[in-house]
């Protein structure tokens, strides 16, 4: 440990409580905004560092992590490279300018600061202000376990790549089990806390040295948690002033994660090294790195919100009844919504666009048979096609009550064709009522839009289809073979690999055996694998998959076989080991015709896929995603037609980013909105009648709109922060946070499902399809955990 320059030290720390929140947060900022070298320092977080350090040196204490152990986090940050990085209490943002600064120039994409005191958030956002640093910086006004529990619920955050902890010291344990419950933390994050030795957290250092055996121990034998134990009382009860008795999450955590931990020495501020041990800890030392160790992790399923968090209206009674209600609240302002559109479409008529105009001239209008039109993606596609060609749009879908499909309220639609759904294991049904409609109506051009479990059925409609209606008929979707080899996860590996195209490692298992031969060392002198696995089943299962996200092999050998012969994997439930990529999850969708990439867009996942934000089809990136799905394409050849999307992990940056596909789905993609009423994609899909080639790939202009769903942003952003807040859990802070992302879509974001022109869908879709889907819920005492407004699906739980 270099010596401290003590011409740089900060005025002393005053005994007692007084040495913050006493007004000099406040004095601080007058001493910044008032500034011989204000003009100099807007723009450079270094410059507005110094003059906080000035402050703390000349005027009073400010308990900031300091340049000595901030150069500790800098370093760490380089090394990391985080996307998403996360502190817990940032004061008046020393550390939050200093490790934003550090997170941009390592390509990091958002730095989120939790301070709950709103005064303090108030002082951080102006000074990152005058850094320059809006645009990486996120200040969370709030208590950090419920902000960190309502940005995960909104999905704001999905991952933690380094989290910094400097706040309520018992905070600090039930913090990180928060994160690890849901899924935040994971094996690939670090994290570096402040004062564990001095002034001292003596639990949160047992907790991250724990074994999983311990773990596990402690959770068995039911001794309560005591967080503040071995932690001053003073820090104890350092907040207490303001906040009174400090209600702390109950989280579980989870025991499976261990971490690999090394103790770093610095300096305080203030020069004081640290010298008071309440730990047997043979040096003095300040911040601890903590990582999750790989081979060890068990992703839990994720929850909406952790279970000792659950308040009442996540229950299934109150919560299907509360959006019962908010839909009745809401039927005022969608009806005048509806009106208002319906009237303002009627004195100004969507104008038909020229295409539309001239091809109606020459050749008779074709038949074009759109299924799927309950999802958006359908629904977006219907509309596109009616709005730029002169056919006769119909469309099809599977519909078990009145209302289960807003889409065919659509006006693009001329008639809709209610389908038989699958009867159990048998698809029969779907595909004669498919074929049905095809032949009754003399289809020309099927464009199909099947959904998950639909994509196989769809190939075979489209074999007895081409027999029974000939040459003239012609059809967006894969054939059977192509689908098989797309869809299965395990085949789709295969070709990429005998494409020579970059994959993660994978292997189809079908028992045990072969799954515990590729994870455990086969004699006692042999090493085992290095590298960490996902065993998912191959067939279509949210709820299995889900609860099987398991990072193998586990701790000991025992454990790895206890939990793969937990699975039954067997010859007709087989499943793919796959390798663990740790990066950036991207979607991309396109439409191939002929072998040819016609329509392409790749965007950032997200978890529900609420939010759609196109990628610039320019970036290094996109481009690499858009060559990949050129090399699927032209492999298919000319029998190649249909709608392909990937989903890929991306690591590294720039020119070097490298891609790993995980899965390929031979469907249209919801990301499909982003071409909003793009006429090229409308031509585009006309070249499904057999037509040219060679026109290139339609991409979305840019800048492009971004989407959203207004119902689903309702909820996340501001009813359940409002609600959270009245139960006393949230904060103003949060609820403002909430209302401010909401309008902000409102105004510059596009709702997926509503359109000027064509609003019933969107009323149908909030006023009577969810209402009779949450009353269904609750007459049938169906349980869900999620709702995906796009793709209308309900996930059971
Ligand atoms: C030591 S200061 C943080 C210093 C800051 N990281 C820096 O180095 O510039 C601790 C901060 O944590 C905040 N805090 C305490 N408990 C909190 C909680 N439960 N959630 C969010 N912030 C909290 C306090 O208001 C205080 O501003």
């Amino acid at each position: 440990m270099a010596a401290f320059d003590q011409s740089k030290a900060y005025a002393p720390q005053e005994e007692g409580t007084n040495f913050f929140d006493d007004g000099r947060e406040i004095e601080l900022l007058h001493f910044v905004y008032s500034h011989p070298k204000l003009e100099s320092i807007r723009g450079s977080p270094q410059g507005v560092l110094a003059v906080i350090d000035e402050y703390g040196r000349t005027k009073k204490y400010l308990m900031n992590v300091g340049e000595d152990k901030g150069r500790i986090v800098t370093d760490l940050i380089a090394e990391v490279k985080p996307k998403t990085m996360v502190e817990l209490g940032g004061y008046v943002g020393y550390s939050c300018i200093l490790f934003g600064d550090a997170v941009r120039k390592a390509n990091g994409q958002r730095y989120y600061s939790l301070e709950r005191n709103p005064e303090f958030a108030a002082v951080i956002a102006s000074l990152v202000d005058l850094a320059g640093l809006s645009d990486i910086v996120k200040v969370v006004v709030g208590s950090s376990d419920a902000s960190i529990a309502r940005l995960h619920a909104a999905d704001v955050f999905e991952h933690i790549d380094l989290m910094f902890l400097d706040h309520y010291k018992p905070a600090y344990t039930t913090d990180l089990k928060l994160c690890e419950e849901l899924g935040l933390i994971t094996v690939g994050s670090v994290l570096s806390a402040d004062n564990v030795i001095k002034p001292g957290n003596p639990p949160y250092l047992e907790y991250v040295r724990s074994s999983v055996q311990e773990k596990k121990a402690k959770a068995h034998s039911g001794e309560m948690e005591t967080h503040g134990q071995g932690i001053l009382e003073k820090n104890v009860k350092q907040y207490a002033k303001r906040y009174g008795e400090e209600k702390l999450s109950e989280s579980k955590g989870n025991p499976n994660l261990v971490y690999e931990s090394r103790l770093v020495e610095s300096f305080e501020p203030t020069g004081v090294p640290h010298m008071s041990l309440p730990l047997h800890s043979p040096k003095p030392h300040s911040i601890i790195v903590a990582a999750p160790r790989p081979s060890r992790l068990i992703t839990l399923p994720r929850m909406s919100s952790p279970t000792s968090l659950t308040p009442f209206f996540y229950n299934h009674v109150p919560k299907n009844l509360l959006l019962i209600l908010f839909s009745i609240l809401c039927l005022p302002f969608s009806t005048f919504l509806l009106t208002a559109s319906i009237l303002i479409s009627y004195i100004y008529p969507q104008p038909a666009s020229a295409s539309k105009s001239a091809q109606h001239g020459t050749a008779p209008p074709k038949t074009v048979l759109i299924t799927g039109v309950s999802m958006t993606k359908g629904l977006v596609i219907a509309r596109l096609l009616s709005l730029h060609t002169p056919h006769r749009i119909i469309a099809a879908d599977i519909e078990t009550t009145p209302f289960t499909s807003p889409g065919r309220y659509s006006c693009s639609i001329s008639t809709f064709h209610a389908l038989d759904a699958p009867d159990g294991e048998d698809s029969e049904p779907y595909i004669d009522s498919l074929l049905t409609v095809l032949r009754k109506e003399n289809v020309d051009l099927w464009i199909s839009c099947s959904s998950v479990v639909g994509a196989v059925e769809d190939a075979q409609v489209l074999r007895l289809a081409q027999q029974a209606l000939g040459p003239s008929f012609h059809a967006i979707q894969f054939s059977l073979d192509h689908v098989r080899e797309l869809h299965e996860k395990d085949a789709f590996m295969s070709l990429v690999r005998d494409l020579h195209l970059p994959a993660p490692d994978s292997h189809r298992c079908e028992s045990s055996a072969e799954v515990l031969a590729h994870l455990l060392p086969r004699s006692s002198g042999e090493k085992g694998t290095r590298k960490t696995f996902i065993l998912k089943p191959i067939g279509v299962d949210d709820c299995a998959r889900a609860a099987m996200m398991t990072l193998l092999p586990l701790q000991s050998p025992g454990e790895t076989r206890a939990h793969v012969e937990r699975l039954a994997v067997s010859k007709h439930n087989p499943f793919l080991l796959q390798q663990f990529i740790d990066g950036a999850e991207y979607c991309t969708h396109a439409l191939v015709i002929r072998g040819e990439v016609r329509v392409f867009v790749a965007c950032p996942s997200s978890e529900l896929l609420m939010h759609y934000k196109a990628l610039s089809p320019a970036s290094p990136l996109a481009q690499k995603m858009l060559g990949f799905t050129k090399v699927v394409a032209e492999h298919g050849g000319e029998g190649f037609t249909g709608h392909l999307s990937f989903d890929f992990l991306v690591r590294g940056g720039g020119e070097d980013v490298e891609l790993y596909p995980i899965e390929c789905n031979p469907r249209a993609h919801t990301a499909v909105v982003l071409f909003g009423e793009s006429k090229e994609m409308a031509d585009a899909y006309l070249d499904g009648f057999g037509r040219g080639s060679g026109k290139g790939v339609v991409v979305p202009s840019m800048p492009c709109h971004s989407y959203y769903w207004v119902g689903h942003d309702l909820i996340a952003l501001i009813v359940i922060p409002l609600l959270e807040l009245l139960c006393g859990r949230g904060s103003l802070g949060t609820v403002w946070e909430g209302m401010e992302r909401f309008v902000h879509h409102l105004i510059y974001w596009r709702d997926g499902t509503y359109t000027l022109w064509d609003p019933l869908p969107f009323w149908i879709l909030y006023q009577v399809y969810w209402p009779a889907q949450f009353f269904r819920c609750l007459v049938k005492g169906c349980g869900w955990s999620r709702l995906n407004v796009s793709t209308t699906k309900v996930f059971q739980s």
